[in-house]
């Protein structure tokens, strides 16, 4: 039997992509009807938390994400995200002389293999920097690397869509600046990127990559040319010579680099590839450690995200429940948990499924019912001290960059939070609120020439934080100003009457 707390239990809900902007142009959150989400702000004790930039640990001006965002939740501190440590790699030298990377580019030097890099093409900073390539191919250009293949991976979700021509162009440019490298395949990140195990989807890049099957182009003018879905769905491409021959397949004895920052989508094809070319004598390497089945050595380690929320719970023995659509389930779980695996004995996992295809625009309600219904049933619950949930509709539907679209996800989001607000009332439940970083408050970006264009990305906003108490529970009449999501674990632990974790620095916001 697990004690609950001395005092009331709670639940913990991170709306997904939920900013906050003044209401103007793009700002679908100030056009939805949320009378329930817009009522607590007033009601309850609120403040705006900083979700974006240095408060988490990324670079300064840096969008928020989910990765992030949910760690730092889940830490109660800003951590080191991966983007900085390689930044701060690059800045310093340190990748430059990394030695598996040079052990690598060296025996290719020797060797006469290809270097394969594989990596998304854009300045959206959620799971890469094209500028990383850059770096990537002058480092092989100096260790005597001649034949650096780039395998692009296009954009169009955490950028504006139909800019993966600007990004390629800019790739063009590294291999003039450098000395070296050439497009061998481009691939929208729809099929690259896919994380929900549709490894059809997955297998077109492969054997792209791989074996120089697929889709023929002599250049990425003539694939975007024939891209009508926009840049998330290019059609894995293979750039071929004038004799329409693949101008690259991987060989034995070349080595593939994945120069994504961020596992979580990438690893799919990191598998997929380690697994199709496990007969091969292909060293595979990743800039940073992916959560793969497959052990791929790595050039740039983690942060220690360790002694957050969820040490914590099992260190008093508090028993919590995570939900969340499969969508953001790893958000609730592995990285609220400071990328962990671990489930521990105090935990349960509750991911919520659904075999419909997913369809956002068309469906942007997803399968948010069911999310709230388990939130409801482990509130009901006398064990359970923490519901922690995602509700990832403002932030999934987000990233269509169909305005109209996500004000419905939103205006759904509210109806949904006031069940759970009426369940978390009757079960004598505080309840927090609070986005893990922008996006649907600006769904209108200019574009590379400055015309303004549909955007799903994610924003540098702050996101509401709102403690909305207990019935009979008595609260300060405001939160602390000031806080980012580095409070929201010290937060969580004050309202269940624990104290801040060892590791934490970051502050109750009460
Ligand atoms: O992977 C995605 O869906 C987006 O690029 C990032 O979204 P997230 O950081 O909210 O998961
Ligand atoms: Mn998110
Ligand atoms: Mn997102």
């Amino acid at each position: 039997m697990t004690e609950t707390t001395g005092t009331n239990p709670g639940i913990l809900l991170v709306l997904d992509g939920w900013g906050h902007a003044e209401p103007g142009a793009g700002n679908a959150l100030a056009v939805a009807e949320t009378p329930v989400l817009d009522g607590i702000r007033t009601k309850y004790p609120a403040t705006l938390v900083e979700a974006s930039g240095e408060h988490v640990g990324l670079l300064p001006g840096t969008v928020g994400n989910s990765e992030i965002g949910h760690m730092v939740i889940g830490a109660g501190r800003p951590l080191d995200y991966d983007s900085v440590l390689v930044q701060r790699q690059i800045d310093t030298g340190g990748l430059r002389d990394n030695p598996r990377l040079t052990e690598a580019l060296d025996a290719l030097a020797a060797g006469g293999g290809a270097l394969h890099l594989i990596g998304l093409v854009s300045d959206g900073q959620i799971h890469a920097h094209v500028d990383h390539l850059h770096e990537l191919l002058s480092i092989a250009a100096a260790r005597g690397v001649e034949r650096v293949w780039v395998h692009a991976v296009t954009d169009g979700r955490d950028v504006a869509d139909r800019t993966a021509g600007h990004y390629l162009g800019r790739v063009e440019e590294f291999f003039a600046t450098t000395g070296v490298g050439r497009l061998a395949t481009v691939s929208g990140r729809g099929y690259a990127l896919d994380k929900s195990g549709d490894l059809e989807l997955t297998a077109k890049v492969t054997q792209a990559v791989a074996d120089g099957d697929g889709a023929l182009a002599r250049d990425y003018v003539q694939v975007l040319a024939g891209a009508g879905d926009g840049d998330v769905w290019v059609t894995p491409t293979v750039l071929t010579d004038a004799a329409g021959e693949p101008l690259a397949t991987v060989r034995d004895g070349d080595a593939i680099l994945f120069a994504n920052f961020r596992s979580d989508r990438i690893q799919q094809l990191a598998d997929d590839l380690v697994k199709h070319l496990a007969e091969s004598d292909v060293r595979i390497l990743s800039l940073t450690q992916y959560a793969t089945t497959a052990d791929i050595p790595a050039l740039v380690g983690r942060a220690d995200a360790s002694g957050g929320l969820a040490d914590q719970l099992e260190a008093h023995g508090l028993r919590s429940v995570r939900v969340a659509e499969q969508e953001k389930f790893e958000h609730v779980t592995y990285y609220l948990n400071g990328r962990d695996e671990r489930r521990r004995e105090v935990e349960e996992h509750v991911r919520i499924t659904s075999d419909e295809a997913p369809g956002y625009t068309a469906r942007p309600e997803m399968n948010l019912d069911r999310v709230a219904d388990a939130v409801i049933e482990a509130a009901g619950r006398s064990d359970v001290a923490l519901v922690a949930a995602n509700l990832a509709n403002i932030d999934v539907v987000g990233h269509t960059g169909d305005h109209d679209a996500t004000v419905k996800a939103a205006e759904y989001t509210d109806g949904q939070v006031d069940r759970i607000l009426t369940a978390a009332a009757a079960t004598g439940r505080w309840v927090v609120l609070v986005g893990d970083h922008g996006n649907a408050e600006r769904m209108s970006k200019p574009g590379p020439d400055g015309t303004p264009l549909p955007y799903g990305g994610h924003t540098t906003n702050p996101v509401p934080a709102v403690v909305v108490p207990a019935p009979g529970q008595v609260l300060p009449d405001a939160l602390r100003d000031g806080g980012s999501l580095a409070d929201i674990a010290p937060t969580v632990l004050a309202l269940l009457g624990r104290p801040n974790g060892p590791a934490m620095t970051g502050r109750s916001l009460l």
